[in-house]
Order: C-alpha cells, then structure tokens, then sequence
C-alpha cells in the first residue's frame, strides 16, 4: 500500500512537472506561441468548415505534434547553450539538425493542413 502510495505520489509530482514545462513553454517561447495560435486558429477555421470526426482526430494529432516537437526542439537548445555556452560548429549542427526535425514536421502540417481544407474551400 505505502509502494502504491509513493508510486501514485510521484505520477502526480511528474503531472505537476509537466504542467509547469508546458507553461513555461506556452509564456516565454515565442515560436511556441505563434503554433498555438495557429493551433486555435486551425480549431475555429475546422468549426467554420465543419470537419468530420475523423479529420478532427488528424487535425488534433497534427497541431499537437508539431508543438510537442517544438517544445523537444526547444529543451535541445537550452541543453546545447548549456553545454556549451560559446560558439561551436558541433552546437551549430545540433541546433540545426533539431531545427531540421521540426521544419520536416511544419511542412507535414501544411500537407495535411491542405489534404484537409483544400477541397472544402475549393
Ligand atoms: N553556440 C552556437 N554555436 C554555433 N552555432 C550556433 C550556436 N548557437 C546557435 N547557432 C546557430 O544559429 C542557429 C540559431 O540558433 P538559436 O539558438 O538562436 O536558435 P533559434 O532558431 O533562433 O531559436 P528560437 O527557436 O529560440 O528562436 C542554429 O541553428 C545554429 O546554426
């Protein structure tokens, strides 16, 4: 029961964890920011539209990752700029390639973001 106890404890202190990481993503990233707010932009257009179920799963899937990655994208860099605070052709890489990871997801976005739209506007 105590395991039990300090198991259910500890789940509940990594949710707060949690939740603190996303709000210091959501008030301080500004490139957090601008997905977010294409992310309640996107909502209120798939309102517009009226998506179905099925395209609302995709479009949520979709605004969710590409903010996940961002986020990942971002702890990558503070762990770089922790590491090594000075200019560095390795950190260089590192945070390019990071970069490269969320661009190839950005333009996933827009694919579907056109799959979706395109033929309920045209
Ligand atoms: N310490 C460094 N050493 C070498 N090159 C770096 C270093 N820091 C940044 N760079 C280069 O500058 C680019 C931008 O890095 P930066 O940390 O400013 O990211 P950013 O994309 O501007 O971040 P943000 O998403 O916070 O705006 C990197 O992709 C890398 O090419």
């Amino acid at each position: 029961m105590e395991n039990k106890e300090s198991f259910l404890v500890n789940r509940l202190r990594s949710i707060k964890y949690a939740f603190k990481g996303a709000w210091i993503l959501v008030t301080t990233e500004a490139s957090i920011k601008v997905q977010v707010f294409i992310g309640i932009i996107m909502t209120g257009l798939g309102f517009v539209v009226g998506l179905s179920r099925t395209e609302w799963i995709i479009q949520c899937l979709t605004i969710g990752l590409v903010i996940a990655i961002e986020g990942i994208n971002t702890a990558v860099e503070e762990i770089a700029d922790f590491i090594h605070p000075d200019k560095h052709t390795k950190i260089g890489l590192i945070k390019d390639i990071s970069a490269g990871a969320v661009f190839i997801f950005a333009v996933t976005a827009i694919i579907v973001g056109i799959l979706i739209y395109f033929p309920k506007i045209f």
